[in-house]
């Protein structure tokens, strides 16, 4: 689709939608919504409606002041001596403690630092050698997340293990004497479908297998209990519904009892029980801290560090409400006004099994996605034909939710006629 092709005019910011038979009114859902006060935590503007914290968290609005702080004053006066007199060597498992209650970890179980992928690659390695011998087989989800698919396969490789993929819906049955490990994604990062971690768990374990949960598309966003789970190994993102900012560091849990039996592919001297013996032995440090490598990302952890602050006082049970209510909404004000089979949503109507996302399949999904961008609608397009809408109960309104579903069917209805890609094509 060219740009010329449809009505590339930036819709005025008008009022919600009134109330129509079928569902509550956007004002009144705000008006009654308890956590409408915290979207003032955040830097966000009118002119556009942001669905796409699944993928980067808006800015929360004391990360700038602080992050000023640091360079300034940490790094700018106080220069090395902030690694003990500011804190930040002891940084990462601080900032874990402070999301373990948002994942449903008891203190010192979470580490902070590296990117989502080397904490899997560090956690399936320690779950493949926790497991031992004539465990074969590793595990994965057959539509996971293209880096959890790489990894998974040289994991395999790299530790001699097979490696067998699985739909996420069957890996948990697919577990047997042979298996290590599964590679289970919480919510699917296209589908928005959520698994129960408890019951993939208690599976995995009955087979005598270790469950590695990525919580990249749930922590934030919905309850999560990896203790009471019995949840072996964890990994999340820091940029997502945790709202680190771009390429914030990512977390990684080991369970308190499998602390002293994991050992990590990647030691490294901030791993050791004593980092400045500077020992030829990698001896490793007790407790959670086994999982750091090497020299945390200070800037990006403390901006992590910072935007946890808007989880003060929140209730997580409370966001799960809100969420459920935002993604109820957004699909009935579809249903209600794109006309039938326009798009088909993919996201699963229970809401047991429904994470904080919306999916809607259409086949010019790319174009459509363009188009809402440049009219204000931020979401985004997952190949090949997904509309992927997140939504972040801190700061998302069902205003917001009415005005991205409005603008939505004015960008249908834009689509030329007897195009390839419109509707019915
Ligand atoms: C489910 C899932 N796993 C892993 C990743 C990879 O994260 P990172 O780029 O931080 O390694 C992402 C997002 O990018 C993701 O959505
Ligand atoms: N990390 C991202 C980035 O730097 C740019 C764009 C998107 C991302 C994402 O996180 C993608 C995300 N994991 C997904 O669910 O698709």
């Amino acid at each position: 689709m060219s740009e010329t092709q449809v009505n590339p005019v930036h819709p005025p910011r008008t009022a919600p939608t009134p109330a129509t038979s079928e569902t509550p009114d956007a004002a009144a859902l705000d008006a009654a919504d308890p956590l409408a006060g915290l979207r003032d935590r955040f830097v966000l503007d009118d002119d556009t409606v942001y669905l796409d914290g699944n993928s980067l968290g808006a800015l929360p609005a004391g990360v700038p002041a602080r992050l000023a702080d640091v360079v300034a004053r940490e790094w700018g006066e106080l220069r090395i001596r902030s690694w003990t007199e500011s804190g930040w060597w002891t940084a990462p498992e601080r900032v874990g403690d402070r999301i373990a209650p948002l994942v449903g970890a008891a203190p010192g179980q979470v580490v902070v630092g590296d990117s989502t992928g080397v904490n899997i690659f560090k956690a399936l390695v320690a779950a493949v050698r926790m497991a031992g011998e004539g465990r074969e087989e590793i595990l994965v989800d057959g539509d996971t997340f293209p880096t959890d698919g790489y990894l998974a396969a040289s994991v395999a490789r790299m530790t001699g293990r097979e490696l067998r993929r699985v739909p996420a819906a069957a890996i948990a049955d697919a577990a047997g004497p042979r298996t290590a490990v599964a590679l289970v994604n919480h919510v699917d990062y296209r589908t928005g479908e959520l698994y129960d971690a408890a019951a993939v768990t208690d599976r995995l374990h009955a087979a005598g297998a270790l469950v590695v949960l990525d919580l990249c598309h749930s922590a934030g966003a919905l309850p999560v209990r990896l203790d009471d789970d019995g949840v072996d190994l964890a990994v999340g993102c820091g940029y997502k519904y945790l709202n680190g900012g771009p390429g914030a560091p990512a977390f990684l849990y080991i369970r308190a009892g499998h602390q002293p039996r994991f050992d990590s592919p990647l030691p490294g001297w901030n791993s050791h029980a004593d980092p400045f013996a500077m020992t030829e032995e990698h001896v490793p440090a007790p407790g959670v801290a086994r999982g750091r490598v090497g020299t945390p990302d200070i800037l990006s952890m403390l901006a992590l560090e910072a935007a946890l602050e808007v989880w003060e006082g929140v209730d997580i049970a409370e966001v799960r409400a809100k969420s459920l209510a935002l993604t109820d909404f957004f699909l009935a004000r579809v249903a209600e006004t794109l006309p039938a089979g326009t798009v088909t949503p993919v996201t699963p109507r229970e809401h047991e099994r429904r994470g904080s996302q919306v999916s809607l399949r259409h086949p010019a999904a790319r174009e459509v996605m363009a188009e809402l961008i440049r009219r204000g609608v931020i979401g985004d397009f997952r190949a090949p034909d997904l509309l992927r809408f997140g939504f972040t109960p801190l700061y998302t309104s069902f205003a917001d939710v009415d005005r991205a579903v409005r603008v939505l069917a004015e960008v249908l209805a834009d689509l030329p006629a007897g195009s390839s890609y419109g509707p019915g094509a």
